[in-house]
């Protein structure tokens, strides 16, 4: 099954790791992996959710606070952050996006039901681009609470959301948010060119800021309409010109993925990369960027994990220990959420 803006899917008819299904017929949920790997699974029942669909309340168990391990410490967080500013000095870059992958044991196999997860994530983080997909069979179990538009397209219509610039509160953010935000859109902006008509590519919105659950983000919008000649083959040209996001990767593209295949030690899997839906027949779909997400990992020896992952733009302004600490920052709420210890309370954003 799977859960996107209200719609329930179930009912599944066909999975493939093709991207050219999504320019064929029918409803779609994808998952792309960050290092490439794509389900797509078309659905033939899909209509708005109602009560009766909520998942069990008791189908969730989540991690026990302290669970968690973290692919990359402090340590060497901060080394890698000091590393990517020698690259920086170095002219091979201008900006890389760290990650660290956490993982911790699911306490109750019988309790790890990803759209559980979702429901509670709902509650105690609301998110824009929320959304779940269990396919156990396929390996696929995600909840994502995710803010970042990574792929809309209405016709020819397309339009991505990068985020970059992250604070407590708006005065948190500053001119190096600014300049991180800008130097993504400006990537983002080329790797939409590479389908979109000569001269259609814009840029709506610049840094607005936006308020999420416990920290604020700085959000551009970059729009463009297809090239005709992409149009049939839409979804597979448009993975193609952008895929990873940008605003995961960093600029330019090819040197930051070589950075950070040098510098993390884990897969970022769903983590980063493409989550959401594809309604072929009317042309429309809506992919998030896969951050602030969940992941079930069933892959033996081990029994099943929870993964969830974290990162931080750097750029030659950064300071190692306030990246790390956005890292946590992003981390600290969702997996308090996940793990049943965050009450939500009435004013609280
Ligand atoms: C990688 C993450 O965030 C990315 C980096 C951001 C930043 O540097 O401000 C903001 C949103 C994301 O594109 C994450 O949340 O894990």
């Amino acid at each position: 099954m799977a859960r996107f803006g209200g719609l329930i899917a179930t009912d599944l008819r066909d999975v493939t790791s093709d991207p050219a299904a999504l320019d064929s017929t029918g409803w779609w949920a994808v998952a792309a992996d960050f290092e490439g790997a794509v389900v797509c699974a078309r659905f033939g029942d899909v209509r708005p959710a109602t009560a009766a669909d909520e998942p069990a309340p008791d189908g969730w168990r989540g991690p026990a606070h302290g669970a968690w391990t973290s692919s990359l410490d402090r340590d060497s967080y901060t080394g890698g952050v000091r590393r990517i500013r020698e690259h920086i000095a170095a002219g091979d870059v201008y900006q890389v996006n760290l990650c660290r992958v956490l993982t911790a044991p699911l306490p109750d196999p019988d309790r790890a039901d990803v759209d559980a997860l979702s429901a509670v994530l709902a509650r105690g983080n609301p998110a824009p681009y929320a959304g779940t997909i269990r396919l156990p069979g396929h390996g696929v179990e995600i909840a994502s609470a995710s803010p970042e538009l990574y792929l809309r397209r209405d016709g020819r219509t397309v339009a991505s959301g990068p985020i970059k610039g992250t604070g407590r509160t708006a005065a948190d953010l500053s001119e190096k948010d600014r300049a991180e935000n800008v130097m993504i859109v400006d990537l983002v902006r080329n790797d939409l060119g590479r389908v979109c008509a000569t001269g259609t590519v814009t840029v709506p919105a610049l840094c607005a800021v936006e308020p999420h659950p416990g920290l604020v983000h700085l959000v551009s919008t970059v729009r463009g309409e297809l090239a005709e000649r992409n149009e049939k083959t839409a979804w597979a040209d448009l993975l193609d010109a952008t895929f990873p996001p940008g605003s995961v990767t960093g600029a330019p593209k090819s040197s930051a993925l070589r950075i950070i295949d040098e510098l993390e030690t884990a897969p970022r899997g769903p983590y980063c990369g493409g989550i959401g839906w594809v309604d072929a027949d009317r042309r429309t779909g809506e992919l998030a960027v896969g951050i602030r997400t969940f992941w079930i990992d069933r892959t033996p020896p081990t029994g099943p994990v929870l993964r969830f992952g974290a990162g931080a733009g750097i750029i030659w302004d950064s300071d190692p220990d306030r990246e790390w600490a956005e890292t946590e920052l992003k981390a600290s709420r969702l997996l308090a959420v996940a793990s049943g210890l965050h009450e939500v309370s009435g004013g609280e954003r």
